[in-house]
């Protein structure tokens, strides 16, 4: 029987949804989340992506503010906006588009911003907490991963969980939290001698590995979970995964398309952490 496509989008959907409803129960007690996210220079997805991370937050009753700065802005510049926004009580989250110019430390940015208020949750205290297994603000694009899995109904504890890609974005956050999860996990990268003889142990099969449909039905268990978290464009433009999807689909129980999948999911959680971080902060006041 082929896959069961997951949706990300209609998860997505349910999350939001779920989401507005708490917006308006802390409204009643007074409590506005707010989201400011800088924006440098002019990378038309980044403005995209923006503008979908404001599209949300309006959806679900999250006050959001962009601030645009130009691809001459200084890290200077930058590091003095987000002290300033750390100080401001109605900002809850601080998000930085990434990628910045390559003029600007993306690790010197990061690092700025309060970790209280860092709900891309990369700040390396929210990393190390994550590390630990201490309750914090988990990255948007793992912690995705993670919700989509679950909403199969697949009980993760117990099963073999194989993540191709070490990203500090992606592939070491994603092992992190399936192991958090109770799963053996196994992680594979570029330098991985017979990546098939891995992958096709995998229960969970994660794929972020960056390259174009380099997952095919030979790397896959018949009936695994297979999340593609992979963005790559192809030769007339199109988005495309790093899986195959027309032939795992043959073979898997559950896979995510790209587009369609795992991205939906990333802005989601991102006004999952910036409602949770309003409540953390106000509990706080
Ligand atoms: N500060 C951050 N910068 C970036 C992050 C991040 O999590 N924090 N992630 C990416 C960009 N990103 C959000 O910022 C993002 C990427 C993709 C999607 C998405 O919904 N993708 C769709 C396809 C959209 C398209 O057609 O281009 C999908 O996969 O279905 C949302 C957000 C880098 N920067």
């Amino acid at each position: 029987m082929p896959a069961t496509i997951l949706q990300g989008k209609e998860v997505a959907k349910s999350i939001r949804a779920e989401l507005a409803e708490e917006v308006a129960g802390l409204k009643q007690q007074g409590i506005t989340p707010g989201l400011t996210v800088i924006l440098v220079g002019e990378d038309p997805a980044s403005h995209s992506y923006v503008r979908g991370k404001s599209k949300g937050c309006e959806e679900v009753g999250i006050h959001s503010e962009v601030i645009l700065k130009d691809a001459a802005t200084t890290q200077e510049e930058l590091l003095e906006i987000i002290q300033q926004l750390n100080q401001n009580p109605n900002v809850n989250g601080i998000l930085v588009q990434l990628p910045l110019p390559s003029h600007i430390s993306e690790e010197a940015v990061l690092d700025a911003i309060d970790p209280s208020k860092d709900v891309d949750g990369f700040h390396p205290i929210n990393v190390g907490n994550m590390v630990i297994g201490k309750e914090t603000l988990l990255p948007c694009t793992p912690h995705g991963v993670i919700e989509l899995i679950k909403r199969t109904g697949t009980e993760i504890a117990g099963k073999h969980a194989v993540v191709i890609g070490r990203s500090n974005i992606v592939g070491k956050p994603v092992s992190l939290l399936l192991q958090r999860e109770n799963a053996t996990v196994t992680m594979c990268h570029s330098r991985t001698k017979d990546l098939p003889s891995f992958t096709k142990m995998a229960d969970i099969l994660v794929v972020a590995a960056g390259k174009a449909h380099m997952i095919g039905k030979e790397h896959v268990k018949p009936g695994a979970v297979v999340i593609d978290v992979g963005v790559n464009r192809n030769e007339a433009g199109k988005l495309v995964g790093d899986v195959k999807f027309d032939e795992v689909q043959e073979t898997a129980s559950y896979l995510t398309p790209v587009p369609g999948g795992v991205g939906p999911m990333t802005i989601t959680m991102l006004l999952k952490n910036t409602v949770e971080a309003a409540k953390q902060q106000a509990k706080r006041r």
